[in-house]
């Protein structure tokens, strides 16, 4: 399978500039999610690749293919739409078929792939009938069928389970992932959804004002977020933050947070450079890295005590939400600790410093 490269991508529609000098590339075999809230230009990213809109600057190629100028039938590449875009007056097997035709392959050839898509999207049994006769799901899979068919070199998906309901976007998403584990095509897939891009990527580019805020792995972004926007877009619920100024005593570093009082230990925090005495930074603490109550660890680098606010639980999870000064603290809980949480008790809890991340408050990058 080919790589994808841009190089140095400008794109503006007329004054409007979305894309300027943006670099990726995506590795043979990768499942690449464009992940980013509404605006930043993914899609737009996306139709560049795919042909449908034409670059202001810059090249993109795929394997050692320069596709900046081709028409999108001569890139391959095959793109599954949110829309599914299937043919309303053809039957399953008339869209799957449908392109092939056109690349001129033989019939023997033709059936051969048809069958495949069908037996590996389970769509055998409703060969005959029209999109109108299928359920949101089913029109899905004859979308990807008939990506799927063209054996194309890179696949592209633009937002495809967003008009899906949670039950089946879910069940999509593992389909979708088994069917990169046992193809091992090339995947573009552009969505706004955390969930889908931290499950199914082999590795994430978060943008967002048409900037790429950071490239890697969904554990990388998630656990080392390279600024402020790409810590508090991915997770939910989402990453605490604590502004707090720094504070030099010795040989210890601490972080204040002025409205509490708590003092953070960054001693054995790894800088990437010297902190400086007075800095503003902001501490940032994932909801699920805290333990509370007797699992309290007394070396840990935040402890705190404070005023349990409210608690929610969601199925599986349980989340306690204390009072921080004007803030509140969001800390993941056992669902078995709900019942013993009075409102306005203190809850003590410990956070570990190879957890947290600090970021520059002036920047926003991480630290
Ligand atoms: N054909 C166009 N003409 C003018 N502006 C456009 C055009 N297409 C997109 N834009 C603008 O470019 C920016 C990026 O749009 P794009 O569709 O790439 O965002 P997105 O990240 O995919 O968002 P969404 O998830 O809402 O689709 C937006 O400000 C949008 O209004």
């Amino acid at each position: 399978m080919p790589d994808v490269r841009f190089e140095h991508i400008v794109k503006r529609f007329g004054t409007l500039s979305v894309l300027e000098d943006l670099n990726l590339t995506v590795a043979d075999g990768e499942f690449l999610v464009l992940l980013g809230p509404s605006g930043c230009g993914k899609t737009t990213l996306l139709n560049l690749l795919a042909g449908l809109l034409d670059v202001t600057g810059g090249r993109i190629t795929i394997g050692d293919r320069d596709v900046t100028e081709l028409d999108p039938s001569q890139r391959g590449l095959a793109m599954v739409f949110q829309s599914y875009a299937l043919y309303p007056t053809k039957t399953v097997e008339g869209n799957l078929r449908f392109g092939l035709a056109a690349q001129k392959l033989d019939r023997a050839e033709i059936d051969r792939r048809v069958a495949w898509a069908a037996q590996l999207l389970q769509l055998e049994r409703m060969m005959n009938r029209k999109p109108s006769q299928l359920s949101g799901g089913q029109r899905q899979r004859v979308a990807i069928g008939r990506a799927l068919v063209k054996h194309a070199g890179v696949l592209l998906f633009d937002e495809p389970l967003s008009n899906l309901d949670a039950k089946l976007r879910t069940e999509m998403r593992l389909e979708i992932k088994k069917l990169h584990q046992s193809l091992h095509q090339t995947i573009v897939y552009v969505t706004h959804d955390q969930i889908e891009a931290m499950t199914m990527a082999t590795r994430i580019a978060v943008m967002d004002q048409g900037v790429i805020q950071q490239i890697g792995t969904p554990d990388e972004i998630y656990e080392r977020p390279a600024n402020l926007f790409v810590a508090r877009f991915i997770g939910s619920p989402a990453i605490n933050t604590f502004d707090a100024t720094l504070a030099l005593e010795g040989e210890r570093i601490l972080a204040r947070h002025a409205p509490t009082g708590i003092a953070i230990d960054l001693t054995r925090h790894a800088f990437g450079r010297r902190p400086e005495q007075g800095a503003p930074v902001v501490i940032g603490l994932r909801p699920e890295h805290f333990a509370v109550n007797g699992a309290v660890r007394e070396d840990d680098a935040v402890r705190l005590s404070l005023p349990v606010r409210y608690s929610e639980r969601t199925g599986s999870d349980a989340t306690a939400f204390l009072e921080a000064g004007d803030q509140l603290v969001a800390i993941r809980i056992e669902p078995s600790l709900m019942a013993g949480l009075r409102i306005g008790d203190a809850m003590n809890a410990s956070f570990p410093g190879e957890k947290l991340s600090v970021f520059d408050a002036r920047s926003g990058l991480r630290m």
